[in-house]
C-alpha cells in the first residue's frame, strides 16, 4: 500500500499563506519605513542605516533578531525528524548542538566591537588585515555558507507547504522569498529586527499553543503521561537501533549523539561564517552586543526543543493512530527525511488547525531567516565586492541602489538553488547533514581573523582550503567505505557526514594554528580599528599585504564615502532623536577605547564556555553512559522545563524588546500624535557640512542641522 499522502488543505491556503503573509508583512515595513524616516533619527535612504542600522540596536532586539536568524525550516522540520528518528534525544541534541554556537559567538561579537567596530561586514577586517587573496577565499566560504543556508530554507519550507496544500513546489520556492526581498528593500536591516521581533513572537506563541494542545488537552494524548506510555509503547513496536533498549526516552542513543556531533561542527559553519550574525553584532550596541547573543541563545534554544519535544515526539506517538495521514503505513525515509513528521504529527492532532498552525510558522521562521540572509549577502556584495573591487569610489547612494539590486539579485539565487536540489533529489535532511562539512574547514581561520593577532595569512588560507578538502575526502571515503556505492542515500548517512563534519573543521583548526605558530604575526589591531573610522580619514591605512591596488589613496577615498550624511530631516529637537544622539554619544565613548570592553569580552568568554560545557558534556552525557530510561516522573519533569524555557524565551523575546524601548515608544507616540515632525529647512543632502564629524575623543560634534537648520513644527 501506498504511504503517499493527499494534500490536507486546498491549495488555495498555499497561496494565501505565501503570497498573502509575505506582502501583508511588506506592507507593515512600508509603513513602519515611512515612520522612522519621518519620526527618527534614522532614515533608511542612508547606507549606514540600512545595512548597519545604524549600530544602535539593543540588546532584547538583538535577541529575537540572532532567534529569528536561527529559526530555520530545519529548525521546526529536522528537530522534529530527529526526534522521530531517535526519541527524546534528537530534540535535546538538536537545541544543545546548535544553542553553543551562538554562545560562543558572543565573544567574536564582542572582538569585533574592540577590534573593527566600524566595519559592514567580517570579510572586510579580513581584506584589511591579509589583503585580497585571503579577502576572496573568505567571500567564497561565506558566499557558500549563504547560499546553502538559503537554499536549504526553501527547501524545507516549499516541502511542506506543497504536501500540505499541493501548491506547485518550484511556485512556493520563488514566492517565499519574493514578499521578504521586498520589505528588506523597503527597511533595509532595522525592518528586518522589526520583522524579526513580530514572526519571533508568533513562532513562539504558536508553539505554545501546539504544547499546551498536546501536553494539556487534545484527545488523542492530553497529558505528559499519556505521551509516555505512548512513546513506550512505540518502542516495543518499532524499537529505535542504537537507543538503549530500544526506547524513545532515553539520552542513551547512539545516532543521537552522533547526530549531535554533526549538529555541533555544522552549526559553527552555518554561524561563524554567516554574515547575518556578524551584522547583528555590528548592528548593537557595543555594550549590549554580549547580552543580546547569550540571550539569543538560550531563547533558541527553546524553540527546537520545545517544538520537536512536542511534535516530532507526536508523530511517533501517533503513528500508529488512525488521524496519522500515513496510516496505517509507517512514513517513508523520503518522507522523514523531508521533514514531514512535524506536519503529519499537526495533521494528525489537530487536524486542518494544525496544519494551518504549522503552514504559519514555518512559513514564519523561513522568511524571517531569509531576511537575514537576504541582507547579509547584499552586504558582502555591496561592501566587499563592489566597493572594494568594482567601484571603491562609490558614494552611499550608490551603496544603497547596489544593496537592492543584489537583495533582488539574491532571492532568485537561493530559489534557484533551492530548484536544483529538488530537481536532483537532495531533501532537507541531506542538506542538513552535509552542509556543515562544506564550510567548516573556514569556521576556526574566520573566528581567529577577528580574535588572535598571532594568525598568519598563511594560516587563514591553508587552514581553509586544507578543512575543505579534509571534509570531502574524509566524507566521501566514509561513504564508499562504509556502504560500497557512492549516492544521494550513502553520502546523506550518520557515518560518512560524520567523519566529513569532523575532519572540515577539526583540520581548519588544526592546520590554522599550526601554521601561524610555525611563523607567528604580532597584528596591530589598529589597522583593522580604523576601518571606516572618521579619525582616520586622512590617514595612510593600507589594506593587508596583498590588498587589491595596496593603494592607500583608493581605501581611504573609498572610506571618505562611506561617511555620508546624515538625514537632512533629522530634527534634533525631537525627544526620539535627542535620546538617539546621547546613545550614539555614549556608545562612540566605548567604542574609541576598547580596553573598557576587555571586562564583558572575559565574562562572554567565561560565560559562554561555562554555559556549552554544561549544556554539551555535564547535562547529556552522564545521561548517556549511565543508559537512563526516563521514568514517567522524570518525563513530565522533563515536559514542565520545557514549558518553563519557552515561557522564558517569549519574555526575552516578546517582551524585552517592548520593555527596553518602552521610553522610544512615549516618545515616539506623543510625536505622532501631538503632530511633532521633521522638516528640512534648506540642508542640502550634499552639504559637506550637514556631515557629523565624530572626534578621535568620541565626543560627537552636532549636526550642522542641529543649532537651527531643521525645526520642529506642528502637523
Ligand atoms: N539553525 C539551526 N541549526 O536550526
Amino acid at each position: 500500500m501506498s504511504s503517499a499522502v493527499q494534500p490536507i488543505l486546498p491549495q488555495g491556503v498555499g497561496y494565501g499563506v505565501v503570497i498573502g503573509i509575505g506582502f501583508f508583512f511588506a506592507l507593515v515595513m512600508s509603513g513602519v519605513s515611512y515612520l522612522q524616516n519621518r519620526y527618527t533619527k534614522y532614515s533608511t535612504k542612508m547606507s549606514e542605516e540600512f545595512n548597519t542600522a545604524s549600530r544602535s540596536v539593543k540588546p532584547g532586539l538583538i535577541a529575537s533578531g540572532v532567534v529569528s536568524a536561527w529559526t530555520w525550516a530545519a529548525t521546526l522540520l529536522q528537530s522534529s525528524t530527529v526526534a522521530y528518528e531517535y526519541g527524546v534525544s534528537g530534540p535535546f541534541w538538536y537545541a544543545a548542538g546548535a544553542t553553543v554556537q551562538i554562545f560562543m559567538f558572543s565573544v567574536l561579537a564582542c572582538k569585533v566591537k574592540q577590534n573593527a567596530p566600524r566595519c559592514h561586514t567580517f570579510l572586510e577586517i579580513i581584506y584589511y588585515r591579509y589583503g585580497t587573496l585571503t579577502h576572496l577565499v573568505f567571500i567564497f566560504f561565506a558566499l557558500m555558507t549563504n547560499i546553502l543556508v538559503a537554499s536549504q530554507l526553501l527547501l524545507g519550507g516549499s516541502a511542506v507547504v506543497t504536501t500540505l496544500t499541493g501548491m506547485n513546489v518550484y511556485a512556493a520556492v520563488f514566492l517565499i522569498p519574493l514578499g521578504v526581498a521586498v520589505y528588506v528593500v523597503l527597511g533595509g536591516l532595522r525592518a528586518t529586527f522589526l520583522c524579526d521581533y513580530s514572526h519571533t513572537v508568533v513562532v513562539m506563541i504558536i508553539i505554545l499553543y501546539f504544547m499546551f494542545s498536546v501536553y494539556t488537552s487534545n484527545d488523542l494524548i492530553g497529558s505528559p503521561g499519556k505521551m509516555y506510555d505512548l512513546l513506550v509503547r512505540a518502542g516495543e513496536l518499532r524499537p529505535v537501533d542504537g537507543n538503549q533498549n530500544g526506547s524513545y526516552l532515553t539520552l542513551k542513543s547512539n545516532y543521537g549523539l552522533i547526530f549531535g556531533v554533526i549538529q555541533l561542527c555544522s552549526g559553527m559553519g552555518t554561524v561563524f561564517l554567516d554574515q547575518g550574525y556578524w551584522q547583528r553584532a555590528i548592528a548593537s550596541r557595543p555594550t549590549t552586543a554580549v547580552r543580546g547573543y547569550i540571550m539569543g541563545g538560550f531563547a533558541w534554544y527553546a524553540i527546537p526543543f520545545g517544538f520537536a519535544t512536542t511534535l516530532g515526539l507526536a508523530a511517533v506517538a501517533l503513528t500508529d493512530n488512525p488521524a496519522y495521514p500515513t496510516y496505517p503505513n509507517n512514513m517513508t525515509s523520503s518522507q522523514v527525511s523531508a521533514g514531514l513528521s512535524a506536519p503529519f504529527g499537526a495533521a494528525a492532532l489537530l487536524g486542518k488547525h494544525g496544519c494551518i498552525a504549522l503552514l504559519i510558522t514555518l512559513f514564519m521562521a523561513v522568511t524571517s531567516s531569509s531576511s537575514s540572509e537576504l541582507i547579509a549577502v547584499s552586504s558582502i556584495l555591496t561592501f566587499d565586492v563592489y566597493k572594494v573591487y568594482i567601484k571603491p569610489s562609490a558614494s552611499p547612494k550608490d551603496l544603497i541602489f547596489v544593496s537592492h539590486i543584489m537583495i533582488c539579485f539574491f532571492a532568485l539565487v537561493m530559489a534557484a538553488f533551492a530548484c536544483i536540489w529538488n530537481a536532483i533529489g537532495i531533501d532537507l535532511g541531506w542538506l542538513f547533514l552535509v552542509m556543515g562539512l562544506l564550510i567548516g574547514g573556514a569556521v576556526f581561520p574566520a573566528a581567529f581573523a577577528v580574535t588572535w593577532k598571532g594568525q598568519t595569512r598563511a594560516g587563514a588560507v591553508s587552514g581553509a582550503l586544507s578543512g575543505l578538502a579534509a571534509g570531502l575526502i574524509a566524507w566521501l571515503v566514509e561513504a564508499k567505505v562504509h556502504f560500497g556505492e557512492l549516492t544521494i542515500a550513502t553520502t546523506g548517512a550518520s557515518y560518512p557526514t560524520l567523519a566529513g563534519n569532523m575532519a572540515g573543521v577539526l583540520t581548519g583548526l588544526i592546520v590554522t594554528t599550526v601554521v601561524s605558530l610555525a611563523r607567528p604575526d604580532n597584528f596591530d589591531w589598529s589597522v583593522t580599528r580604523d576601518i571606516n573610522a572618521p579619525s582616520s580619514l586622512y590617514g595612510d591605512v593600507v589594506p593587508g599585504p596583498n590588498a587589491a591596488g595596496t593603494d592607500a589613496t583608493r581605501a581611504v577615498e573609498s572610506r571618505a564615502e562611506e561617511l555620508e550624511p546624515k538625514d537632512p530631516n533629522h530634527n534634533a529637537n525631537l525627544p526620539t532623536v535627542v535620546d538617539e544622539e546621547k546613545e550614539e554619544a555614549e556608545d562612540a565613548a566605548v567604542l574609541d577605547n576598547p580596553q573598557s570592553l576587555q571586562r564583558t569580552f572575559m565574562f562572554a568568554l567565561i560565560l559562554s564556555t561555562v554555559l556549552s560545557v554544561t549544556m554539551d558534556f555535564i547535562i547529556p552525557i552522564p545521561m548517556f553512559l549511565s543508559h537512563y530510561i526516563y521514568s514517567k516522573g522524570f518525563f513530565t519533569f522533563y515536559i514542565v522545563i520545557s514549558f518553563i524555557w519557552v515561557f522564558g524565551a517569549f519574555g526575552l523575546c516578546g517582551i524585552l524588546p517592548i520593555w527596553e524601548t518602552r521610553r522610544f515608544w512615549r516618545e515616539f507616540l506623543g510625536e505622532i500624535f501631538t503632530g511633532k515632525k521633521k522638516v528640512v529647512t534648506g540642508v542640502s543632502p550634499a552639504d559637506p557640512k550637514a556631515v557629523s564629524e565624530k572626534s578621535a575623543s568620541g565626543s560627537v560634534t552636532p549636526n550642522a542641522n542641529q543649532g537651527g537648520g531643521v525645526e520642529e513644527i506642528k502637523g
